[in-house]
Order: C-alpha cells, then structure tokens, then sequence
C-alpha cells in the first residue's frame, strides 16, 4: 500500500450502536484510492454495519473522513457524488424501470427538478453496459430475477460515477459468470482509482481483493494483503481454523472444512468399489 495517497476513506475509533447495544467497537482504518477492499468475517461480526457506518447511514462515534474531509462536513449531495452505495437486500423502486432506477444514481449530479442531460444518460447507458442490464431497461425492477435486479442496482451505484463504492454483498445473486464480470469490474474501477470496499461472504472472492479487513465481534481483527501470513492466520482464526486455504496458480483459495472427519472419503470409498469388482 503507498504510504504518501491520501486515504480515499478513512475512520479512526468508530463505533457505532444499534438498538442500544454496541455493535462496532472503535475501529480504525484508511482506505487508499485505487485499491479494492473486501470486508469478511463470521456472520454478526458486524461488516454490514461497518459499511453502513462508513456511509454514513448510521449514527456513530469517532471520525469518519472521505477524501480527507470529515464525513459530517460535507454537504450531502456533494458527499453522495463522492460516495456510492449498493445496499443489501433493497426493496424501493420496484415499479420504476430498470434504467429509471439507474438514472437515481445520477440525482446528486442534476440540479433540483433538472431533466437527465447528455452525461446522465451516458452514464446511465455505460453503467447498464457494464452489467449486461441495458437489454431489461423498460422492464420494471419489480418485475425482474434476483440476479437481474442486483445487476441494475450495481448499475445505479456505478452511474454514480464516485471516487469511493461501497457495497454490501454485491454477489447476491449473480451466477458464476457474471460474479467473474463483476470481479472484472472492480479491477477496473480500482485501476482508473476508485476506492472500492464490498462485504463479501464469499471468501474465494475476497481473497482477489487487495486488502482484506478481517472483523470478529464488531473489532477489526487484520487489515492485510491475501498473500500475508498474517493476513490467512486471522483469517482461519475467525472462522475457527475451519477453512483449508491453498494457493492455485498464485491465488488463494479458501475451501470450508467440516469440524468431523468427512464419513464418505477416499479411503472408506476404495473398498467399497473393490468389493463390488
Ligand atoms: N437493526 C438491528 N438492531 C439490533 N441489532 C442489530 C441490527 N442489525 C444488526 N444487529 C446486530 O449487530 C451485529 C452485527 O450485525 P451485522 O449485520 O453488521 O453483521 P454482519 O457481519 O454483516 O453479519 P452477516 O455476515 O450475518 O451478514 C449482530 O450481532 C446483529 O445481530
């Protein structure tokens, strides 16, 4: 990581609490522009709620800077063209169509009442482009497939066209090819220098990321490369050492292991097959 790039997002002694209890308990973090980052851990760790309080979505406590000015200082439809969000599990706009909803993304960027002008609908066009929705644009979100309908709501974020995308569980959904689309993409944002932080339960993705941010009961455990040892330990660490993670062709891998041995292995199948021989 450079050392001289102002962080793109950063927090310093974040905690934040719902429903009274304290759910993140004073993390600190700078995120660089240019780099993805994969938040993991169990479930309640409390990744979505850090997202959430990155975006400022939710009351906490501490600093939180975007683009090295305090979340709170920034007037909130510039800090919305700064930073783009794709929730979990987002249920408005089902009978908008499809490029409407995208075209949400490009409010911060039109004045008060404005129609879309050229840009917008460039935007619009290129985002639905880039996750092969632009075929379903007339159709009512509503109307479409879990996949479908994340693919358009990843669109609205990236019609957004900001220096920071957070999002939560982006792979919802999605099928294997358009999970590798996906993973393209977010190369792509990192390269042309967008800071790109996404929770992700799926750890063989995660594992591409540039960084990883390890979290365990609301603390942050690590904040390192994949290829670290530190980085892997915290890793099986969290998951209570039931992970079995091996590299193929320079990436790593994390396959889930069981806390029994496995009753049908190789050893028990082999004298089955002989005896039936
Ligand atoms: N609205 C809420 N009110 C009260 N507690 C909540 C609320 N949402 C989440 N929590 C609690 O906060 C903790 C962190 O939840 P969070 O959703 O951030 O975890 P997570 O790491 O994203 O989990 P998962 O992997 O299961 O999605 C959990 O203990 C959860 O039960």
């Amino acid at each position: 990581m450079s050392k001289n790039k102002q962080p793109a997002l950063a927090c310093q002694d974040l905690s934040a609490s719902l429903q009274g209890q304290p759910v993140l308990h004073r993390l600190t973090l700078a995120l660089p522009p240019g780099r993805w980052t994969a938040i993991v851990g169990p479930n309640g760790a409390g990744k979505s709620t850090l997202l959430r309080a990155l975006a400022g979505l939710i009351p906490s406590l501490g600093s939180i800077e975007l683009l090295g000015r305090p979340l709170a200082d920034w007037p909130r439809k510039a800090r919305a063209r700064e930073l783009a969000w794709l929730g979990q599990n987002e249920s408005s706009g089902d009978e908008l169509s499809a490029e409407d909803v995208v075209m949400l993304g490009r409010l911060p960027h039109r004045a008060w009442l404005a129609p879309p002008n050229s840009a917008d609908r460039a935007a619009v066009q290129q985002a639905m482009a880039q996750t092969q929705s632009w075929d379903w644009r007339q159709r009512p979100l509503g109307q479409l497939s879990g996949g479908e309908r994340q693919r358009v709501l990843l669109a609205r974020a990236l019609a957004v066209q900001a220096k920071v995308l957070l999002m939560d569980e982006p792979l919802a959904h999605l099928d294997p090819p358009h999970q590798a689309d996906w993973l393209q993409l977010v190369r792509g944002l990192a390269d042309a220098g967008v800071a790109v932080v996404s929770v992700l339960h799926e750890l063989n993705m995660a594992l591409q990321a540039d960084g990883l941010l390890i979290m365990q009961a609301g603390r942050l455990l690590c904040h390192g490369a994949p290829g670290e040892a530190e980085t892997r330990r915290s890793l099986q660490q969290v998951f209570d050492g039931r992970l079995h993670l091996l590299q193929v062709q320079g990436q790593w891998l994390a396959l889930p292991t069981t806390a029994e041995p496995p009753i049908c292995n190789v050893s028990n199948v082999l004298p089955l097959k002989q005896k039936n021989d």
